[in-house]
């Protein structure tokens, strides 16, 4: 599913209006009724809703919403937040409409702005995708009123005062709990600087021309499982062990073991046809009984990895995960990564001690995918001051070094060579525990072994992960869950594309 910026929605929206065509005031009630249909199946109708609008269009979809809760026996309270007689033309038009009904109440000055307290939900329709800069004033003043209010405050399309493209300086910007944005996700409710203001968000369909989203050229996109779904390929009925592929995963340590008995089990999980762990001595035992489904290949260093096996015959090889930065194990990755031709797969310590020794970067193979997280990616990269800085620092990154950069985070990004960027839709904080990353670098090397290509296996890897843990989450909760967990449900998350 395609991001667009606000002002590609404007023209999304004016192309459907010209070419559906449709009246924009119908287009606005379309919206409205979404909206609507959402909060009637959250809110009861004994909520008492207080809808607070600007004079824009996203003022028009309060007002068009108020009529319809009106409609459904909801008490609702609607105020218009009126610095001047200028008003756009369908929220005048919403504003007759209502006014029919029941009246809205104006504000215009501090000591009008109402008292939330006697509400259970407010819906905030000040500004949309129409901010044109930060908050102030009066305006600036009902956000305030909005966010002390601690009740359930529900954002039409945008949280008020957030800017969708670019930075949000902390200010006036109203803090949702919920926010259902219209037809396309927006850049900025993917940062976790932002996480605050959004709240947990929705996309609802308004019925925007799809021939003009097609049409908008974009870099950002956010995985589904419809994507997911043409990517992924059917086992044949006569396959065999050697048609899925043989990986080699390069992990552990001394203390460290666990990383590669995740990585194996996750790879295992995911589907590779031959898996072969490349393990220091110390933990050959550990492998070879917790992960029977694995071959093993003891290196000589007894409590870390000092070499490097024949690499040639593998189909994907990932490294990193537990492997330390002792000075034989820098030998060690440094030879691999000269050695094997194909993407690789790196991780973790493979990052960080890449992160020391920037040269290596030059003579990673084409394509290859790294998996940081962002305290990795700040080693890598320097530091940012915001998120939309770490955005363009990742895209920088993949395109400078011809790569796959995948970021971790609650919203994991997927940035390839070309610019794009493909954000993570699943996924839940159950997952913030040790381990979950070592999962995905053994999911993402096992789809890359089964002949996906490096952009496909790093975006299926990424979307398997998170649904495995959401799947995991519904079943045991977040609490509990742990690494194995997810790669325990692994299967159930391929069971869901049946
Ligand atoms: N295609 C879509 O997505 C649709 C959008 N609609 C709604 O239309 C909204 C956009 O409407 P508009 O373009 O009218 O924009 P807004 O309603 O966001 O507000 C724009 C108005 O506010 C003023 N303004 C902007 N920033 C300000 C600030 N910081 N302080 C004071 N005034 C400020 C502008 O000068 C303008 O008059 C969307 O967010 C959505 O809610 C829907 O009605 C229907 C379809
Ligand atoms: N709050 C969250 N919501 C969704 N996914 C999360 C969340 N926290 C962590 N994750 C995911 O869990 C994984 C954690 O990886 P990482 O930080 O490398 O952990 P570790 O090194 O302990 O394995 C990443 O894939 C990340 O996207
Ligand atoms: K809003």
């Amino acid at each position: 599913m395609k991001i667009l910026s606000a002002e590609q929605v404007r023209e999304v929206d004016k192309y459907t209006i010209e070419n559906e065509p449709i009246p924009s005031i119908d287009l606005m009630e379309r919206a409205a009724h979404a909206f609507t249909d959402w909060l009637i199946s959250h809110f009861s109708p004994k909520s008492k809703v207080a809808v607070i609008c600007g004079t824009g269009n996203n003022g028009g979809d309060g007002l068009a919403v108020a009529r319809m809760l009106l409609g459904k026996k909801y008490q609702v309270d609607t105020f218009a937040v009126k610095r001047s007689n200028e008003a756009s033309a369908d929220f005048k038009i919403n504003e007759k409409r209502l006014n029919e009904i029941k009246p809205v109440r104006e504000v215009t000055t501090e000591k009008g702005i109402p008292l939330l307290e006697e509400f259970d939900v407010i819906i905030d329709g000040l500004f949309g995708s129409g901010l044109s800069r930060e908050v102030q004033g009066l305006h600036a003043d009902v956000v305030e009123m909005i966010n002390k209010s601690r009740k359930t405050v529900v954002s039409i399309d945008i949280p008020s005062g957030l800017f969708t493209d670019h930075h949000t300086f902390p200010g006036a910007v109203v803090e949702a709990d919920y926010t259902l944005t219209f037809q396309v996700p927006k850049l900025a409710f993917f940062f976790p600087e932002n996480a605050q203001y959004v709240g947990e968000w929705y996309v609802v369909d308004i019925g925007l021309s799809a021939e003009a989203i097609d049409q908008q050229r974009s870099h950002y996109y956010m995985l589904t499982s419809e994507m997911i779904s043409k990517l992924l390929k059917p086992r044949k009925k006569f396959a065999h062990k050697g048609d899925h592929g043989r990986a080699l995963i390069m992990s552990g340590s001394y203390g460290k073991m666990g990383a590669a008995v995740l990585c194996a089990r996750a790879a295992l999980r995911t589907g590779i046809g031959l898996l072969t762990m490349y393990i220091p001595t110390c933990g050959y035992d550990i492998i070879q009984s917790t992960v029977p489904e694995a071959m093993a290949i003891p290196d000589e260093g007894d409590h870390f990895l000092t070499s490097y096996t024949d690499l040639e015959n593998y189909d994907a090889v990932g490294v990193g995960p537990g492997i330390g930065k002792e000075q034989e194990t820098v030998y060690s990755l440094m030879q691999s990564i000269q050695t094997y031709k194909k993407p690789m797969v790196i991780d973790a310590d493979g990052l960080n001690i890449i992160s020391e020794h920037g040269e290596m970067l030059e003579i990673l193979p084409k394509n290859t995918i790294i998996t940081p997280h962002p305290k990795e990616f700040e080693r890598l990269v320097g530091k940012w001051s915001d998120d939309f800085e770490k955005l363009a620092l990742q895209k920088d990154f993949a395109r400078k070094h011809d790569i796959i950069v995948v970021l971790k985070g609650a919203h994991t990004s997927v940035a390839l060579p070309s610019g794009d960027i493909f954000f993570n839709s699943t996924g839940n904080p159950g997952m913030a525990s040790g381990g979950s990353g070592d999962v995905l670098t053994g999911m993402i090397t096992s789809l890359l072994g089964q002949g996906y290509i490096p952009e496909e296996a790093a975006k299926i890897g990424v979307f398997m992960h998170g649904l495995a843990a959401d799947l995991a989450a519904e079943v045991i909760g977040e609490i509990g869950m742990v690494a194995t967990d997810i790669t325990d449900f692994i299967p159930e998350a391929y069971q869901q594309f049946k």
